[in-house]
């Protein structure tokens, strides 16, 4: 059983025991159950602490265990059970009580925790809602509003704030398996039934269908396409709505139709996928296990501009002091500002607290001094995307830094070999990609170049944890891999708009998919600029003439769109028009009849004949072209493994995660229809190199492998003709 049965002082203690976070496996479930009518026999028993072994509660059901396979009694017999006992019952708490883990809690007569304790009913965060009585028996602990809140954000509650909501009943300091006994025995006078959740009602003010739909208005706006918080809201209004039973019979239909669906298999897949990345390995053999990361304590970032203001707020904001560094001035005053102004925005949704933003800011030292980074950890440059002018960088930064600090850039497509060469320490010059808002994208593309050392990659893969990222180790190619499979996304994008489309049906389409914003409005907030001086610079290096009307460019199929609308003056949202309108900075795009007569007399004027382009063929061409690239990827061994490529486009371009991300969509396709589809793509534009289907993809379109096998194949780690 995984769970320890003790008896001290007449108290039966059960202890969870399932590593790493005793998860309630089926096995796990038994042992408690097990437990309760153990100690509810023995006559010696007067009270029962339930609690966790290795410093934490529970963080919930056993995930894996939800494909099927495993029964086990249903996790509500042991409340039922605990509800008709006259032995009081009481979860001692440390480290976290999650989703099935406080559904056991509050089926406990009582909950006692230390202070460093966080609780929640994160299920909705895996695409379902807690099944465990959590809908109906959290409104009862805490009132209606705030288990709305709990369960539909999935967010964790700090032990204090849980306790001043009526979920914990007292907070704790010392041992918790004495303290617990120590309540609990304090309790054996007290009827049971007055404590029960069971018998409470549910309080909340108000007409419960207003706050029904508030509610339901709420999550459809905020996880826009996503079904579990909806599912969410309707089990706990049933909590106020419907006796007890009912509600509790209710609550588990709903969480075995969402366990079953494919949102929700998507969304644990994501959850696996996160952690799996974790485990990086380099070429070279360095990995995740041997290597050691460097402290960082001190830092620097050169280039006071938005994406770097935006990682000094991250550096700052996570206690690491920083040291800004701009060229003159004046950009540094208007870095400051930028600064300043996210750090109000973050005191404003209640993120950080007056005192914690000034802090903060302390943290920040800004100069027009470079060589003021001579004794920092870690340095990141930022400064505009100018090879040159980052080795220029890099030297000086070599000259100047001790020894041991490591030298990152945030370049987006640039070789890292390319700056690193411009030092005498490559082992230690990495990327670090941020995305843009850097202070808000989770995403942290962490790059290693021919020479970097796994020291310096475990540095920079711990950072972003520290600074609440998403790391995500990956080789270095021309875009690595976020920018690398955008390039076919957005190009298709275009010639869909020169063969028949419209930006706003391109957007439509994507939003209808679950992209939270379009690929065109993407574009006008990024800026066309920069689309259009990518190009140049592509072509100053090639040694050739941009063209707006050609339609070849550097031997490939080629879309002047950019370029014309660049000229005609229409930089993107900062300057109110781009592929769209814009009323205002915060304004929403609006179809600007002139973007659609451009396009037209582009067309006319290049003899492209415009079709209509149905809503499947828009989203295939841009999906299917960077998947394609995804296969690739792996395929050169710039990712280990087709997780990754799924955690980068969830966390930095904000594919749905109810989506699983772009490879785990392909495998629900099938390869075997991505493949051909490609192949189709291939023959119909040959100019498109893009479409020139992966060697990869067509050798694991003849095979039926798991997701999780792609990588190895890519690698050799497994050979496919051995099968
Ligand atoms: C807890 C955390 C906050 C810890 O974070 P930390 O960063 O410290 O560590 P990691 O996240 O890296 O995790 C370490 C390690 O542990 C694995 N892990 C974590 N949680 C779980 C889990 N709940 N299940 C399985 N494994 C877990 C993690 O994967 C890591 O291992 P790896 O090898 O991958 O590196 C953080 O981990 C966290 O947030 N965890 C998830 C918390 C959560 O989401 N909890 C809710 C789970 S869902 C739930 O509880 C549902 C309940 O409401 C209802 C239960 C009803 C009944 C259950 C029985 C149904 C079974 C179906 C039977 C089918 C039979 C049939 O019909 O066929």
């Amino acid at each position: 059983m995984m769970a320890d049965y003790t008896v001290r002082d007449q108290v039966a203690v059960i202890e969870l025991d399932n590593p790493p976070v005793n998860a309630l496996g089926s096995a796990v479930r038994a042992g408690i159950y097990d437990g309760i009518r153990k100690a509810d026999r023995d006559p010696n028993i007067k009270a029962v602490v339930i609690c966790g072994k290795r410093g934490t509660f529970c963080a919930g059901a056993d995930i894996r265990e939800f494909d099927g396979g495993k029964n086990g009694p249903w996790i509500t017999d042991i409340g039922d059970f605990i509800d008709n006992m006259k032995k009081p019952v009481v979860a001692a708490i440390e480290g976290f009580a999650l989703g099935g883990g406080l559904e056991v809690a509050l089926f406990c007569h009582y909950r006692i925790a230390l202070k460093t304790v966080r609780v929640g009913q994160p299920e909705v965060q895996i695409g379902l809602l807690p099944g465990g009585g959590g809908t109906i028996r959290l409104p009862r602990a805490t009132g209606l509003k705030n288990a709305l809140d709990i369960i539909t954000t999935g967010n964790h509650v700090p032990a204090e704030k849980a306790a001043k909501m009526g979920i914990i009943d007292q907070i704790v300091t010392g041992d918790i398996i004495e303290e617990g006994i120590k309540f609990v025995k304090s309790k054996c006078n007290i009827d049971t039934s007055l404590v029960c959740l069971r018998m409470k009602t549910v309080k909340y003010s108000g007409d419960l269908d207003d706050i029904s739909e508030a509610a339901m208005t709420k999550v459809k706006s905020k996880f826009k396409g996503a079904i579990a918080p909806i599912v969410c809201v309707k089990s706990v209004i049933n909590s106020a709505k419907m006796p007890y039973e009912k509600g509790i019979d209710t609550e588990k239909e709903h969480f075995q139709d969402l366990r079953h669906s494919s949102q929700s298999k998507a969304m644990r897949y994501a959850f696996f996928a996160e952690r799996a990345i974790t485990r990086w390995q380099l070429p070279s053999g360095g990995n995740y296990k041997t290597a050691k990361p460097l402290p960082v304590k001190t830092s620097g970032v050169i280039g006071a501009g938005t994406m770097g203001g935006g990682i000094a707020l991250c550096l700052i904001t996570s206690g690491i002091p920083c040291i800004l560094v701009e060229q003159n001035q004046q950009f540094l005053d208007k870095g400051l500002e930028i600064v300043k102004a996210q750090l109000m925005r973050t005191v404003q949704l209640g993120k950080l607290s007056t005192e914690q933003a000034k802090k903060c800011f302390t943290m920040l030292k800004p100069t027009t001094n470079i060589e003021d980074l001579k004794n920092v950890d870690l340095v990141i440059e930022a400064v505009y995307e100018d090879l040159k002018l980052k080795r220029e960088i890099f030297e000086k930064l070599d000259r100047i830094c001790k020894s041991e600090t490591i030298l990152c850039t945030n370049t987006s497509s640039l070789h890292i070999d390319s700056i690193a060469t411009a030092t005498k320490r490559q082992s230690k010059v990495v990327g670090t990609h941020f995305f843009a808002p850097s202070y808000i994208m989770k995403l942290l593309e962490n790059i290693y170049g021919t020479k970097t050392s796994a020291e310096t990659v475990a540095t920079v893969m711990k950072l972003g944890k520290t600074i609440k990222k998403v790391p995500v180790l990956v080789g270095s190619c021309t875009g690595f891999v976020a920018n690398r499979m955008l390039k076919p996304y957005s190009e298709e994008a275009q010639y869909c708009l020169e063969e028949g489309s419209t930006p706003s049906i391109v957007d439509t389409v994507l939003m209808d998919f679950g992209m939270p914003i379009g690929n065109f409005q993407v574009s006008d907030l990024s800026g066309l600029d920069i689309g259009f001086r990518i190009k140049r610079e592509a072509a100053r290096k090639a040694g050739v003439e941009l063209s707006k009307n050609s339609r070849f460019f550097l031997g490939q199929r080629n879309c002047g769109l950019i370029e014309k609308l660049y000229e005609a003056g229409r930089m993107g949202k900062k300057n109110g028009k781009g592929w769209y309108k814009y009323e205002s900075l915060n304004g929403k795009p609006i179809v600007d009849p002139e973007v659609t007569m451009l396009i037209e007399e582009h067309c006319r004027s290049l003899g492209i004949e415009r079709r209509n382009i149905g809503s499947q063929e828009i989203l295939e061409r841009m999906q299917y072209a960077m998947i394609n690239e995804g296969f690739k990827i792996l395929e050169e061994g710039l990712c280990t493994m087709a997780e990754e490529i799924d955690v980068i486009w969830i966390y930095g371009f904000s594919w749905p995660k109810y989506m699983g991300g772009p490879m785990y969509y392909a495998s629900q396709i099938g390869l075997k229809k991505i493949y051909e589809k490609v192949c189709y793509y291939h023959k119909t534009f040959p100019y498109s190199m893009h479409w020139v289907p992966s060697s990869l993809l067509a050798k694991l379109s003849q095979i039926d492998l798991p997701l999780s096998e792609w990588g190895d194949v890519a690698q050799g780690r497994k050979l496919v003709n051995k099968l």
